[in-house]
């Protein structure tokens, strides 16, 4: 099983770079991966299990967290109208997105960043992903608000970008003008 010792930190190369896409169909190998990697997510919101490993918890990972440069991400995690969100993509690509932006007003954070990094996240509040999942099906998936937050998360690890890299310097806690809260 996937644990902490597993998740590379700020400073890991993998962290910075444009994550290679993955053959399809997948490879044992890598659904094997992607199949960890979403019960890691799982585990990691498991009472027992998160105290026993000392996991922290988080709603979804991406295959570069692990050192791993492919375009892989798994989440597992309930919207706050109790949709739940649980699967492996494989390839995913946001293929439109509204103009409106969002954000958590708690801010964000990540495994890989052993720190708080306070500050207002602005993401897109719409957008619509294609992917591939664990089981192979091609999916188109709107999504919006926090799910729409979790997932452009995500998919910034395998761009090489950091939840922080979007929050304004200057102005770290002003929510940007044509946004709202998702939360
Ligand atoms: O890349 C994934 N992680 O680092 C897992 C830990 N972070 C979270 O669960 C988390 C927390 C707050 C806001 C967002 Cl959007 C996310 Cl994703
Ligand atoms: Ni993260």
């Amino acid at each position: 099983m996937l644990t902490m010792k597993d998740i590379v930190r700020e400073g890991h190369p993998a962290l910075r770079e444009v994550a290679e896409e993955v053959a399809l169909p997948l490879s044992e190998s890598d659904k094997k991966t992607l199949s960890d990697m979403l019960q890691f997510v799982k585990n990691s919101q498991d009472p027992d299990l998160s105290e026993k490993y000392h996991l922290r918890p988080g709603v979804g990972v991406a295959a570069p967290q692990l050192g791993i440069k492919k375009r892989m991400l798994a989440v597992h995690f309930e919207d706050l109208k109790g949709t739940l969100y649980s699967d492996g993509y494989v390839n995913p690509k946001i293929v439109s997105h509204s103009v409106e932006q969002t954000y958590i007003s708690t801010g964000e954070g990540c495994l890989s960043v052993d720190r708080e990094v306070p500050g207002i996240v602005p993401r897109h509040k719409r957008i619509t992903v294609k992917a591939t999942t664990l089981d192979g099906a091609e999916v188109k998936i709107r999504l919006k608000g926090y799910a729409a937050v979790v997932f452009q998360h995500e998919i910034d690890h395998l761009n090489g970008i950091m939840f922080y890299d979007h929050i304004n310097k200057e102005t770290p806690l002003t929510p940007p003008e044509n946004a709202t809260p998702c939360d």
